[in-house]
């Protein structure tokens, strides 16, 4: 997406609303993209620009290659095939099995009967639902619907999918099953795959890359593991909260990533004559790494402590409040 902008018109009712403003966003092949932000902030808007079931007001979309926003009403149509969408609400017609509920795009797309049945059926084994092709959905629970619905959106073989809050209604074991679920289908099929959502615990089960939308305006993005390094920035403080805000003198804030803070600390201990607290700390696993923050404090005599911190800050550990310059005062 480039310089996105979308504003839904004034209605008699209604005030025009901007619902995105030049938001710019790069989803590369093979990623798995959470974007989120607070209720109102333009996920929803965003999502439907993808596949230009909403037209921007200005700015362009292309996805492997194309750019929708300049191609015909007839192409259009075609290149949607090559995005499949899962909202929270699954969508499924009650009055069809699950394999018809997945056949049914392959039917629009005049797929022969025998093709369609046969891919149906592969998909619904991939979801994990090869025993329940012959259920309606009344007959599934919410995890296993939004199986069935991730089959559908499946079956016309997309290169792109998109989730709108795909796990909003569901309890948290089916959340965490079908977050795994869109994470391993993105790998074997060679998916690239954006999950809207409002949860943080989303995008840290699910997403690599993560883009925080606050008013209709991208406010920060980035890797995970990158965002989670840069300690104040908007998405680290959502991803990995400060334990407390570090009190007292000589407490330092560090923000470490992978299991460096095991080797830091011990090397910190071995090396410089300083006692060392942990007066807090947090541990997050973020995709697949973990990040710790902790807060440490040091005693010792002046001279061992400033050659401690030394030491922290050319780890590259980073301080939090305050620490920063108790960090930046060893370093000069
Ligand atoms: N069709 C529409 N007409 C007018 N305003 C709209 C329309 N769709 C969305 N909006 C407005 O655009 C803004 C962004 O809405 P959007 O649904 O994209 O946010 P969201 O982040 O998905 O919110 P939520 O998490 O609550 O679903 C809101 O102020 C909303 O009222």
């Amino acid at each position: 997406m480039r310089h996105i902008g979308k504003t839904f018109p004034a209605t008699r009712r209604q005030a025009a609303v901007t619902a995105l403003e030049d938001v710019s966003l790069t989803v590369d092949r093979g990623q798995v993209m959470g974007v989120v932000g607070p209720s109102g902030s333009g996920k929803s808007t965003l999502a439907r620009v993808v596949n230009l079931l909403e037209r921007p007001t200005t700015g362009t979309v292309t996805v492997d290659g194309t750019e929708l926003t300049a191609l015909p009403a007839r192409e259009l149509n075609r290149a949607r095939r090559g995005i499949g969408m899962i909202f929270q609400q699954f969508n499924l017609l009650d009055s069809r099995t699950a394999l018809a509920n997945v056949e049914l795009p392959l039917e629009l797309a005049g797929v022969g009967r025998s093709e369609r049945r046969a891919r149906a059926g592969e998909l619904l084994e991939r979801v994990g639902l090869g025993d329940k092709l012959g259920s309606h959905p009344a007959q599934l629970s919410g995890g296993q619907r939004q199986r069935v619905a991730i089959a559908r959106a499946l079956a016309p073989r997309p290169r792109v999918l998109l989730c709108d809050e795909a796990t909003s209604a569901l309890d948290p074991v089916s959340t965490a099953s079908v977050l795994d679920l869109l994470r391993t289908l993105t790998d074997e099929l060679d998916l690239t795959t954006v999950l809207i959502t409002h949860e943080m615990d989303v995008v840290k089960r699910a997403c690599d890359h993560v883009t925080l939308l606050e008013s209709g305006r991208v406010v920060d993005a980035g890797a995970l593991g990158d965002v989670a390094a840069r300690p104040h920035s908007p998405l680290a403080t959502r991803l990995l909260p400060h334990p407390a805000p570090p009190t007292g003198d000589g407490v330092v804030e560090l923000t470490v990533s992978g299991d460096g803070h095991d080797a830091v600390l011990t090397e910190l201990i071995r090396r410089y004559a300083v006692q060392v607290a942990v007066v807090a700390g947090s541990v997050e696993t973020l995709g697949d790494q973990r990040f710790g923050r902790l807060q440490l404090r040091l005693d010792g005599a002046p001279r061992d402590v400033r050659a401690a911190l030394d030491y922290l800050a050319q780890s590259g550990a980073t301080g939090g409040d305050g620490a920063d310059r108790l960090l930046a005062g060893a370093v000069a």
